[in-house]
């Protein structure tokens, strides 16, 4: 089978789509693309007469071409068959001119299902038959873990350990994941932030020495992170979705181009955006949307990235990064795939915390690349506006893409919207300038003002018990892992 995939730091480290699902993440540090994503193109008309899941299937055969066609199809009906609470799996709702496409229907309430009802799926597909293992670590800062979990949860021989920044998720999010059920699963509070997590994550991928104790037991360490292609591929057939929509309740004719306002961290939701764009997607710009971490916003401002800055704790958690991992793939096709310049800049930033990208580069960036953040008052601000002119109710996060949607130029735009309010009672509450107890009790009342009823996984939180309840050091990470590969697995 044909290795399309290559490290984003040296094109001779080739890999099947099979195999670099597997590995996360490529032994060199860096991350699996495909050079010739843009030798796809997606044929618009078929797509707008198509099904969200007949669309998965056009978009992801070619990115995914040593699946069969029975095994990827089965793999989509079992992720989208039945586990989104709308028929559309991401609708598209207009508040006010800019079009809401919300990604939170899924099990977990958060964009986080797309991708993640699918990837478990594809990790088996991808196990080779007989009794190979797989080990995931994921590094979440509140959204990604729960969908992990909930996706990987008794998959037979997947065991999947989650670590989530201690006191820095919001309490639903907590509960989501200490409640966590499964055989299979190991759920850690980390003392220090999502970056430390995620850091520490990527260097166990390449410990020596973990990696023959796996191999030992024939088990493969791997991610559910957005650094894994399989789990950064199944996010760009919403972008797709959004402009069926468009076309067909007449917002635009088939070839406009569309512009996009995305809430990021890690940069793999508006990456995902980026490949569409490559595989045919008439888009016109996307906005990157920060929150205080405004990491991103000065990069794409200055050319400088530099997380050498406070960590700052926000009301939208889940974008509290300043290692933001997928910028790494951007950089890589932007510069026409120069693996030095992404090698270096990935050097300087472990050593120095800081790189810079040369001017051209940058104007190339930034002729596709808006962007802008908003602070926690600004936020709250908007959740108010919008729910006063529009009643609806936005998360802290979807209120970052919409505020930056609303202050971009560009018409038409979507403004993705990731996460489910109920995720942030309270904070939204507040925005709202209404009082609540604790973070259960605002779901509650945040229902009586609600379009949508509180999602059926958050409303079973109040009577579920605590199952892990752990904090440990990073230094810690590498021990729970080796020991939950033996108990997990
Ligand atoms: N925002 C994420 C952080 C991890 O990012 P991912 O793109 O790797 O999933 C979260 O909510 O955990």
């Amino acid at each position: 089978m044909e290795k399309i995939y290559v490290s984003t730091r040296d094109q001779n480290r080739k890999m099947t789509s099979k195999q670099a699902i597997l590995e996360g993440i490529s032994k060199d540090g860096g991350l699996y693309v495909w050079p010739d994503i843009d030798s796809v193109q997606i044929d618009l008309h078929t797509i707008c007469e198509q099904s969200y899941k007949e669309n998965t299937y056009t978009i992801l055969q070619p990115l995914l071409p040593d699946f069969s066609e029975e095994e990827l199809k089965t793999c989509i009906e079992n992720a989208y068959g039945h586990s989104f609470s709308s028929p559309d799996i991401t609708p598209v709702k207009k508040v006010d001119d800019v079009y809401v496409l919300e990604l939170f229907h899924g099990p977990t309430s958060a964009f986080k299902d797309v991708a993640l009802t699918l990837l478990p799926q594809l990790m088996s597909a991808s196990l080779k038959a007989g009794d190979q293992k797989a080990m995931i670590l994921t590094a979440t800062s509140g959204d990604t873990g729960k969908a992990a979990l909930e996706g990987f949860k008794d998959v037979d021989r997947i065991g999947i350990c989650v670590f989530y920044p201690h006191q820095k998720v919001s309490q639903i999010q907590y509960r989501q994941m200490a409640t966590q059920q499964g055989k299979n699963v190991k759920v850690y509070a980390i003392e220090g932030n999502f970056d430390d997590a995620q850091s520490k994550v990527k260097s166990l991928f390449l410990d020596e020495d973990l990696r023959k104790k796996a191999e030992a037991q024939n088990v493969i360490l791997t991610s559910a992170n957005s650094i894994n292609i399989g789990r950064l591929v199944p996010q760009i057939v919403y972008y797709f979705e959004s402009y069926k929509y468009l076309v067909n309740h007449g917002a635009i004719q088939l070839g406009d181009p569309v512009s996009f306002s995305v809430p990021t961290g890690n940069f793999g939701d508006v990456l995902a955006g980026y490949y569409a764009y490559m595989m045919g997607l008439p888009v016109k710009k996307f906005y990157v949307a920060s929150n205080a971490n405004h990491v991103l916003t000065d990069f794409l401002t200055t050319g400088v990235y530099d997380r050498n800055r406070a960590f700052v704790q926000t009301i939208s958690p889940s974008m509290d990064i300043l290692i933001s991992s997928n910028l790494e793939r951007l950089l890589y096709y932007m510069s026409g795939k120069d693996t030095k310049l992404v090698s270096q800049c990935m050097s300087d930033l472990s050593k120095t915390g800081r790189y810079q990208i040369p001017d051209t580069l940058l104007q190339k960036i930034q002729f596709l690349f808006g962007c802008a953040y908003l602070d926690d008052k600004k936020t709250k601000e908007t959740i108010a506006t919008v729910y006063q002119e529009s009643k609806v109710v936005l998360d802290p996060h979807s209120a970052i893409a919409y505020q930056v949607a609303k202050d971009a130029k560009e018409r038409p735009i979507v403004a993705l919207a990731t996460a489910s309010p109920y995720k942030f009672s309270q904070d939204v509450l507040d925005a709202l300038h209404q009082n609540s107890t604790n973070e259960l009790e605002a779901m509650k009342q945040l229902q009586t003002i609600c379009s949508d009823p509180i999602p059926k996984g958050l409303k079973a939180l109040e009577s579920q018990e605590i199952r892990h309840k752990e904090v440990i050091s990073v230094e810690q990470m590498k021990d729970v892992v080796e020991k939950n590969m033996e108990a997990l697995l």
